[in-house]
C-alpha cells in the first residue's frame, strides 16, 4: 500500500490551485537533492528551448560534478521521464482539475518527473511525491507546490497498468493505438512501425517494448588498433554478436567517453546496427579498381571513422561529405590519422566527376524513428510532416550517389528508420528511375538472423538488440543510368 508519509492528508482531487506566486518567506535552505533538480532543469531545457537531453544532461552532470549513484539517478529519471512524455501527460490531466495547456510549465516539468517514479520506478511513492514537491517548493513557492503535491497524490492511486487500463485506447477496436499508448510513442509512429513490421499484434508490441527500454551502449574497435576481444577485455564489456568489431557495454555503464579505449581513439561508440550497416558497403562484391570511396552524408563521422580504417588498410581513401561545416569538424576530428578528406557540400551538388568512385555510403538524414531509444525525447518531438521533406532530400542523395559511383560499383543506402516511406519507398522509386542492381544485401550480413524475405536489410532492437537501421545495396550497372537519374524527383 502507498505510504503517504510526511503527514499527508488521504489524497483527494486538486482544487483549483493558487496562482503562481513569488516567495515573500524567509529564504529556504537549498534542496539538497542534485539528482532530482538536474533532471528537472535537463526537462525544463527540452520543454523551452527545444534541447537535447542526452546532451543537457552529461554536461549538467560534469558542471556539477555529479557521479556514482546520483548521476545513474538523474540519468534514468531523465531519460525516462523524457521517453515516456505521452503517457505520463495522459495520466497528469487525468489527475488534474484543468488542461495540460494550462498548467504552468516548471509544474508540467515537476510533474512529469513525479509521475515517472510513481508510475516507472520502484522510489517509495512518498519518496517520489516528496522530493518533487520539495523541488518545486523551494523554486516556485508552496502555491505551485501544493498543485503539484494534490495531483501526484492522485497519480500514485494506481499503477502505470491500471493507469494504461483506464486511459487506453481499446485494444480491439484500435490495437496500434493501445499498444502506442502503454508503450508511450505517439500513435504515428506505432502505426508506422506496424506497416514496417506487417504487425499489429505481438512483433509490434516487442519492437515498442524495446524502444521503450534503455540501450546499451555499443562500441567499435578501430580496426587495425585493437581487436573486439581486446577492446572487451580491456572496458569489462562483450564481444557484439554480429559485428566483428563490436562490444556492448551494460546498460547505464556510464560515460563511455571517460573509458581509456575511447579516450585514447582506440574506439568510438556506435551502434552495432551502424557498424554492420557500414560493414555490408564493404562485403559488396567488386570487380576491378576498389580504393576509392565515398560517404555522402558523413557526419559526425561514426561510419566515416569505420570505412576509412578499413580502406586505408588496402590502401585506399575515404572521401567525405557533409553539408553542415560543424559536423564536417566533428568528421575531422574522429577520423584525424585516417586517410579521409573532409568536403563541406551539399551531396546533391559536389564538384566530383561522374563515377568517380567504387564504393559510396548515403548515411541519408532521416527522422531517426529507428533510434527513439537514444534520443529520448525525439519521439515526441518529431512530426509525420517531417516525413515527406526528408524522402525527397533521400531520393536526391541517392540519384547522386549512383552517378558518383562508377559502373559496376556499389552504393549502400542507410536511413536510422523503419519508416517505409523512407526506406523501400525511396529505394524503388529510385531503382525503377535509375535501373540500378538491387542486391540482396541480407548476404552482407553475415550471422544476422530474422531479416525477413529480403532484398533489403531492416534491423530491429526487439530481434538484432541494434537501433532499428534499414539498409539497401545496390549496383550501378556497367550500362548508362536511366534516364530519369540525374532529374531527382
Ligand atoms: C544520418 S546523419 C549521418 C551519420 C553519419 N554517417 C555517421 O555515421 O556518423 C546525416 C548527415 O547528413 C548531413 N546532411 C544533410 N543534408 C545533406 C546534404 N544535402 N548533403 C550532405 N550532407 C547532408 C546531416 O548534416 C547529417 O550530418
Amino acid at each position: 500500500m502507498t505510504d503517504y508519509s510526511r503527514g499527508a492528508s488521504k489524497p483527494s482531487r486538486p482544487r483549483r490551485p493558487h496562482p503562481p506566486r513569488r516567495r515573500t518567506g524567509p529564504s529556504r535552505p537549498p534542496v539538497e537533492d542534485p539528482a532530482r533538480l538536474v533532471a528537472l532543469e535537463t526537462l525544463r531545457a527540452v520543454r523551452q528551448r527545444d534541447a537535447y537531453a542526452n546532451l543537457v544532461l552529461p554536461q549538467l552532470l560534469r558542471d556539477r560534478r555529479i557521479t556514482g549513484r546520483d548521476a545513474a539517478l538523474a540519468t534514468e529519471l531523465t531519460y525516462g521521464t523524457a521517453r515516456a512524455r505521452g503517457l505520463l501527460d495522459a495520466v497528469i490531466e487525468a489527475c488534474s482539475d484543468r488542461p495540460l495547456s494550462e498548467v504552468d510549465g516548471s509544474a508540467l516539468d515537476a510533474l512529469r518527473l513525479g509521475a515517472y517514479q510513481l508510475l516507472r520506478t520502484r522510489v517509495p511513492a512518498h519518496a517520489a511525491v516528496a522530493s518533487t514537491v520539495d523541488l518545486v517548493r523551494a523554486e516556485r513557492g508552496s502555491g505551485i507546490a501544493g498543485f503539484v503535491n494534490a495531483v501526484l497524490r492522485r497519480v500514485a492511486e494506481q499503477d502505470e497498468a491500471a493507469w494504461v487500463d483506464e486511459l487506453a485506447p481499446d485494444p480491439d477496436n484500435d490495437p496500434v493505438g493501445n499498444l502506442a499508448f502503454s508503450h508511450a510513442h505517439p500513435r504515428w509512429i506505432a502505426q508506422a512501425f506496424a506497416e514496417a513490421l506487417g504487425s499489429r499484434g505481438e512483433p509490434l508490441k516487442l519492437a515498442l517494448e524495446a524502444d521503450d527500454a534503455r540501450p546499451a551502449v555499443h562500441l567499435v574497435a578501430r580496426p587495425g588498433e585493437v581487436t573486439a576481444d581486446e577492446l572487451a577485455a580491456m572496458t569489462g564489456g562483450d564481444v557484439a554478436p554480429y559485428s566483428p568489431y563490436g562490444v556492448h557495454l551494460e546498460a547505464g555503464a556510464g560515460d563511455p567517453g571517460d573509458l581509456e579505449p575511447v579516450r585514447e581513439r582506440l574506439a568510438t561508440v556506435q551502434d552495432e546496427g551502424s557498424q554492420l550497416c557500414a560493414l555490408a558497403l564493404t562485403r559488396a562484391p567488386l570487380e576491378g579498381t576498389d580504393d576509392r570511396w565515398l560517404d555522402l552524408c558523413a557526419g559526425p563521422g561514426g561510419k566515416a571513422a569505420l570505412l576509412a580504417a578499413l580502406v586505408g588498410l588496402e590502401g585506399g581513401e575515404l572521401i567525405a561529405v557533409e553539408k553542415a561545416p560543424h559536423r564536417a569538424e566533428l568528421v575531422r576530428k574522429i577520423t584525424s590519422g585516417l586517410p579521409v578528406t573532409v568536403h563541406v557540400a551539399d551531396g546533391r551538388e559536389t564538384d566530383f566527376v561522374e563515377g568517380a568512385f567504387d564504393r559510396v555510403l548515403v548515411d541519408a538524414p532521416c527522422t531517426g524513428l529507428g533510434a527513439l531509444r537514444r534520443r529520448p525525447e525525439a519521439r515526441w518531438r518529431r512530426q509525420p510532416t517531417d516525413v515527406g521533406t526528408l524522402t525527397k532530400l533521400q531520393h536526391e542523395l541517392l540519384t547522386e550517389a549512383l552517378r558518383l559511383v562508377r559502373p559496376g560499383g556499389v552504393v549502400a543506402y542507410v536511413v536510422c528508420s523503419p519508416h517505409l516511406s523512407e526506406t523501400v519507398g525511396v529505394v524503388t522509386d529510385v531503382v525503377r528511375r535509375t535501373g540500378a542492381e538491387v542486391l540482396d544485401t541480407r548476404e552482407l550480413f553475415p550471422g544476422v538472423p530474422d531479416l525477413g524475405e529480403g532484398p533489403h536489410v531492416q534491423l530491429w532492437p526487439h530481434l538484432h538488440g541494434t537501433d532499428a537501421m534499414f539498409c539497401a545495396v545496390l549496383r550501378r550497372p556497367a550500362r548508362a543510368l536511366g534516364k530519369d537519374a540525374s532529374d531527382g524527383v
